[in-house]
């Protein structure tokens, strides 16, 4: 139903409700659990609680009790009953005390001189029990039915009961119990105080526990009731929770929307995904005619950025650690390209941009020998553009060499790319075994500069010495064109003859121009 509701609204106000709906289940959920799971640890620690107090009750009893027995003189004279009534005044839970002798007949109690015997049962069960004390529940001449009774036998043979009404035994539980829970307390089989006849509902939860030394057993409910009476008290919060989970929820979703459109993010999933796309500018050779080269260069519209520079790409693949991959992506592109292309790109060469750094790494070439057999299309056609943008340092200068060593060996021809603009020095060219050197597009687009044009003369002769190719980048105009040739200059990239294209309109250029170079 749901579903429909929001077939019905615009997109951000679909968002809006499926936050509202699943915070608002996630409130009552976390509130009707959580309610359950709270009475249900409550009634598990108060049981607890009540367990604690009723054994420190029984404690405080005997030891009444011990301090009575250790004063008594054996007969019931007026000080012994002074002393009963006394205790009695004083107890905090005894209405009435009794003495008896080793014979466990009752002698004496506060009220005066009696003559009681005690049952035989509890007699057994004093002279069974290690410290000779005992509790019970039984029916007392003074007190009525249900009367809690207590013996306790001194090392002297005098023992003394007290009788109390079993709610003044009791109280502490009521005090921690009551009104939440509904509790039985009981001796054997004798309920000592109860309030379990008023459970009219469901029990959900019972916790029983037992003072094992007097037979008392101590049996807590959790009523369905109680949960259904506390449950409705509890809505003002749900709805906080509510609004507060839906705030953390919306914002949740509007850091993740902004980090996921963030251009970082898109660029890493264009990477991963592949979906960046490689247009190829045609390399025009002056003395041919012909494009025999083209230079692969990354192009990339975002759904949420346009088109971005393939100078941001790189640099955000290289701050992500990603440039291998990026690389690795366009030349599997170029070899897909050629696959698809065998015929028309069957003489043409295609450079790809790379990283010194990926350059340097041991598995660069190993690599490059795998996605070569994946495209045996491309073997013998690929070349490596390097722009040197930093110095190597000592380590890095044999070690580079080798690794140009390993891709010459695969066939791989290789570019100094952008010449006189980083370090490419001379030096540098002497170094390494570069097959093509490219003229940086700033010296054509100052060629009429004499300086510049001094540079390039040098650059050129340098060039045609060393046995490398030469390429002017960026020539855009026929004066460009002109001067270049006039350098001597065979190859040339630039506006002039095209702009860098998508593949099949690149393949639809080199169609055309396959025999004659003229000007797009
Ligand atoms: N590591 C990788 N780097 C890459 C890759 N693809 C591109 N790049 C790097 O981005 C730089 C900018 O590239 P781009 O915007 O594509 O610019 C190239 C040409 O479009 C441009 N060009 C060519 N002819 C002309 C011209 O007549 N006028 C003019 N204003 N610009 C022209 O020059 C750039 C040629 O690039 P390069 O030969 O590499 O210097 C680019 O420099 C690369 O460093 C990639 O796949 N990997």
């Amino acid at each position: 139903m749901l579903n429909s509701i929001t077939a019905l609204l615009p997109a951000k106000n679909k968002v809006v409700l499926w936050y509202a709906c699943l915070s608002l289940a996630l409130s009552i959920a976390l509130f009707v659990v959580g309610l359950y799971v709270y009475l249900s640890t409550d009634l598990e620690r108060k049981t607890r609680l009540a367990k604690t107090l009723l054994t420190d009750q029984m404690a405080d009893i005997f030891e009444e009790l011990k301090h009575i027995t250790d004063d008594a003189s054996g007969a019931c004279y007026n000080d012994d009953i002074t002393q009963l009534r006394r205790a009695t005044f004083n107890s905090p839970t005894f209405k009435e005390l009794g003495l008896f002798g080793d014979n466990f007949r009752v002698y004496c109690s506060n009220f005066g001189m009696v003559n009681i015997p005690i049952y035989s049962t509890i007699v057994a069960r004093i002279e069974s029990s290690n410290d000779r004390k005992t509790v019970s529940l039984m029916r007392s001449n003074t007190l009525g039915d249900s009367t809690f009774f207590a013996f306790y036998q001194g090392e002297n043979g005098i023992g003394v009961n007290g009788l109390a009404p079993p709610e003044r035994f009791s109280r502490l539980v009521d005090s921690v119990l009551l009104p939440e829970y509904f509790y039985e307390l009981t001796i054997g089989r004798q309920v000592l105080s109860s309030n379990r006849d008023g459970i009219d509902s469901d029990v959900w939860k019972r916790t029983t526990v037992s003072l094992d030394d007097w037979a008392m057993t101590l049996d807590v409910f959790f009523p369905s009731n109680l949960y259904w009476q506390r449950l409705p008290t509890l809505v003002p919060f749900m709805v906080i929770a509510w609004a507060v989970l839906f705030f953390v929820f919306y914002a949740g979703h509007l850091v993740s929307v902004y980090y996921r459109r963030s251009l970082r993010h898109c660029v890493r999933r264009a990477i991963k995904s592949g979906t960046l796309d490689v247009y190829f500018q045609p390399i025009v050779s002056l003395s041919t005619s012909k494009a025999p080269e083209m230079e692969a260069l990354l192009r990339w519209r975002s759904a949420h950025h346009g088109q971005v520079s393939p100078l941001v790409i790189v640099n955000i693949a290289e701050q992500l650690g990603m440039m291998d991959e990026l690389t690795w992506l366009v030349i599997r592109k170029v070899g897909a390209f050629y696959r698809e292309y065998p015929e028309v790109l069957s003489g043409i060469n295609t450079a790809v941009n790379v990283d010194r750094f990926s350059l340097l790494k041991e598995n660069f070439a190993p690599t490059l020998a795998g996605i070569l057999e994946e495209y045996p299309e491309l073997k013998g056609k690929l070349g490596l553009e390097v722009t040197e943008n930093s110095a190597l340092n000592a380590q890095e200068l044999p070690l580079m060499v080798s690794r140009f060593e390993h891709l010459k060996a695969l066939g791989v021809g290789l570019s100094v790319d952008d010449f006189g603009t980083g370090y490419s020095g001379l030096d540098f060219l002497r170094r390494f075994p570069y097959d093509t050197l490219k003229l940086d597009q700033i010296f054509i687009a100052n060629i009429d500069d004499p300086f510049t044009r001094q540079v390039l003369t040098s650059v050129t002769q340098l060039a045609k010495e060393l046995g490398m190719d030469l390429v002017a980048e960026g020539v855009e105009r026929q004066d460009q064109l002109d001067a270049v040739k006039a350098l001597g200059v065979d190859k040339v990239q630039g506006y002039y003859f095209s702009q860098p294209l998508p593949k099949d309109q690149v393949i639809a250029w080199v169609e055309r121009h396959c025999r004659n170079v003229s000007p797009a």
